[in-house]
């Protein structure tokens, strides 16, 4: 059950118990992300058919348990398994549960209808930067009153920043939020690439890119100035940024680009909405 976890009149509810169900890249990151936040171990089930080593040294099981109560059910599976592990599910869950699911592209109306005894169902977009503490958690939700909202934001804000999103914005956040850092990494290994076409060895590319990535990032994350603002106090007029910048502004060229790269990727979502529908 939901438990008052805290003591006086901060006294606050948190998860007491969590079935993960598939627990690969991304569900492994969260559970790190979770345990290194101080979330106790005992606190998770995990089941997953092949995975052999889980953070903390959570044992994995092989299969589902045959009975139990969850506070929380975390779908980690791939979005095309939802049809195949729902209907093994239904005996865990109970008006006490909620449905948190990271499947890329599955709606709340989607979820619901595949768990019609659940309490509420929760949509959760983070991205792998969860076992950090540093990634953007998008949540939105069907069936939570105001003190689960308050639950589930807390407990998420063990990976990161949560925050509400419409569902009808969920696809373009999914793409900016989910896939981002894979557009990110993309653009590194490009600056990379570029840096070794024009000389320099790759090792010292590689460690350049990824420093200056990094320090950019974290400057841009606690500067008074947005990034765009950011990019103009960097160039001295008639100077060196300045020229580079220009390659990037022309035609609008690098806004023009990451508007097709977020098109695409938004669509593909609204794609597997309707797959996962059918
Ligand atoms: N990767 C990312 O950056 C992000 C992913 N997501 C979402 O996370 C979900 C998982 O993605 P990702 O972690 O990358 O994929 P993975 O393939 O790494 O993880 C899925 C895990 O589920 C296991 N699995 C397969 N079938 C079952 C089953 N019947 N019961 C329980 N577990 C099963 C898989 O085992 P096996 O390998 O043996 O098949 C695997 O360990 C997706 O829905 C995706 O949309 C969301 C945000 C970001
Ligand atoms: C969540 C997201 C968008 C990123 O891994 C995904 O699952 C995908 O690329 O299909």
């Amino acid at each position: 059950m939901i438990s008052q976890a805290g003591m006086p009149s901060d006294c606050t509810m948190t998860y007491e118990s969590i079935l993960m169900v598939g627990c690969g890249n991304m569900a492994g990151a969260m559970l790190e992300g979770w345990l290194k936040g101080g979330v106790p171990a005992k606190t998770f089930t995990v089941m997953d058919p092949m995975r052999e080593e889980l953070p903390g040294g959570i044992p994995v099981q092989r299969e589902l348990p045959e009975e139990g109560q969850f506070d929380a059910i975390l779908l980690g599976v791939k979005p095309q398994m939802l049809a195949d592990v729902a209907p093994q599910l239904q005996k865990l869950v109970g008006p006490q549960t909620t449905i948190l699911s990271i499947l890329a592209g599955v709606q709340l109306d989607t979820l619901a209808k595949n768990f019609p005894d659940a309490g509420s169902v929760v949509r959760v977009m983070p991205n792998l930067a969860v076992s950090l503490g540093k990634a953007p958690v998008a949540l939105a939700e069907h069936g939570l009153d105001d003190a689960g909202r308050d639950t589930l934001h807390r407990f998420m804000a063990h990976l990161g920043t949560p925050s509400w999103v419409g569902e009808d914005k969920f696809d373009l956040v999914t793409a900016l939020a989910g896939s981002g850092p894979g557009f990110v990494y993309r653009f590194i290994d490009a600056l990379k690439v570029a840096a070794v076409r024009l000389g320099l060895d790759e090792k010292q590319a590689t460690d350049l890119s990824i420093a200056m990535t990094e320090g950019a990032s974290a400057l841009a994350s606690q500067s008074e100035h947005d990034p765009g603002k950011l990019a103009d106090m960097v160039a001295s007029p008639g100077g060196v940024t300045r020229k580079g910048l220009d390659v990037l502004d022309e035609d609008q060229a690098m806004i023009q680009l990451m508007t097709k790269c977020l098109r695409a990727a938004r669509d593909r979502s609204v794609e597997m909405s309707r797959e996962a529908r059918d």
